[in-house]
């Protein structure tokens, strides 16, 4: 099974801006990872370097052992803004991909139409993005970067502009493609749940420059199930990562707000040594 990213000592600078400084993580084949961290900690540069769009000025990213220099169809890339072309039909947005690859016309348009079924999709096949809600676009913009059946997905917040019942049952339907498509996920969300519900692993960073501060195995057996979400176990690593994301806001935000800021905190020191805020 293919799909193992490595990400070595990563390090991207914007100018003087560090934006990501020493990361080191992995994907193994297969595998569900989330990443999460305070707004403008790197999320999006880590993804964005593995995705192949930004340049990385220190480090290694690989997929399968082979370096990663730019994008490639190895790797589908979702983002929360749906990018679906607006002049083109459900079916025709999926099946883009696979025109690009060389994919005769009634191949291309049985292999949409299965993907489209999975994703309850295929009595809209013949609409127009602007006919459907955001949760539908955003399933579209999931179907379209599988039909190329890449090893990898790379997902941005994908959920982040939809609405808390929709939220729930994409996260299904993502669980459900994921399981049964096998492929690796590295997925950025500030939506703790969310990353606790789809990970195998969830890594935590710090406030800018964004390293890794913690990496949290999620002890939930699979198939995941709504009910989980009220499980002892489940409550634990919410409280677990709540603390760590906590501690990373304020350490963001701190500079900006003094010590004042910090007033109505109880801070104290936990288990392990952990600075935690309640
Ligand atoms: N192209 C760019 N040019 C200059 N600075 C950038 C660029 N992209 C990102 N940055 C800066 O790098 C830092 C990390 O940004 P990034 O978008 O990766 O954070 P993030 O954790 O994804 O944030 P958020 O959670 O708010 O989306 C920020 O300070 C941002 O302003």
């Amino acid at each position: 099974m293919n799909g193992h990213i490595e990400v070595k000592d990563l390090g991207v600078r914007f100018g003087d801006v560090v934006a990501v400084d020493g990361v080191s993580l992995d994907v193994k084949p297969g595998e569900f990872v989330s990443i999460i961290g305070p707004s403008g900690c790197g999320k999006s540069t880590l993804l964005n370097v593995v995705a192949g769009f930004t340049p990385a000025t220190q480090g290694e990213t690989s997929l399968d052992g082979v370096r990663i220099t730019g994008p490639g169809s190895d790797r589908g890339v979702v983002f929360q803004q749906y990018s679906l072309f607006p002049w083109m039909s459900v079916r025709k947005n999926v099946e883009f991909g696979l025109r690009m690859q060389g994919m005769g016309r009634s191949q291309r348009e049985g292999a949409a139409r299965t993907l489209l079924g999975l994703a309850g999709l295929l009595p809209f096949e013949n609409h127009y993005p602007d006919q459907l809600s955001g949760g539908m676009k955003q399933r579209v913009g999931i179907v379209r970067a599988l039909a190329t059946s890449p090893q990898v997905m790379l997902m941005d917040e994908p959920f982040g502009a939809l609405d808390a019942q929709t939220r729930v049952v994409m996260q299904q339907i993502l669980t459900n493609m994921w399981q049964r498509m096998k492929l690796s996920v590295l997925f950025i969300t500030h939506d703790i749940e969310e990353a606790i519900f789809l990970s195998d692993r969830v890594f935590v960073m710090t406030a800018r420059p964004g390293r890794i501060k913690a990496e949290v195995e999620i002890p939930l057996p699979r198939p995941r199930t709504a009910d989980m979400m009220s499980s002892t176990a489940f409550t634990q690593v919410l409280h677990k990562l709540r603390n760590l994301i906590r501690e990373e806001s304020l350490a963001a935000m701190g500079d900006e707000l003094g010590d004042h800021g910090l007033e109505g905190f109880d801070v104290h020191v936990g288990e392990q040594g952990m600075r935690e805020v309640v």
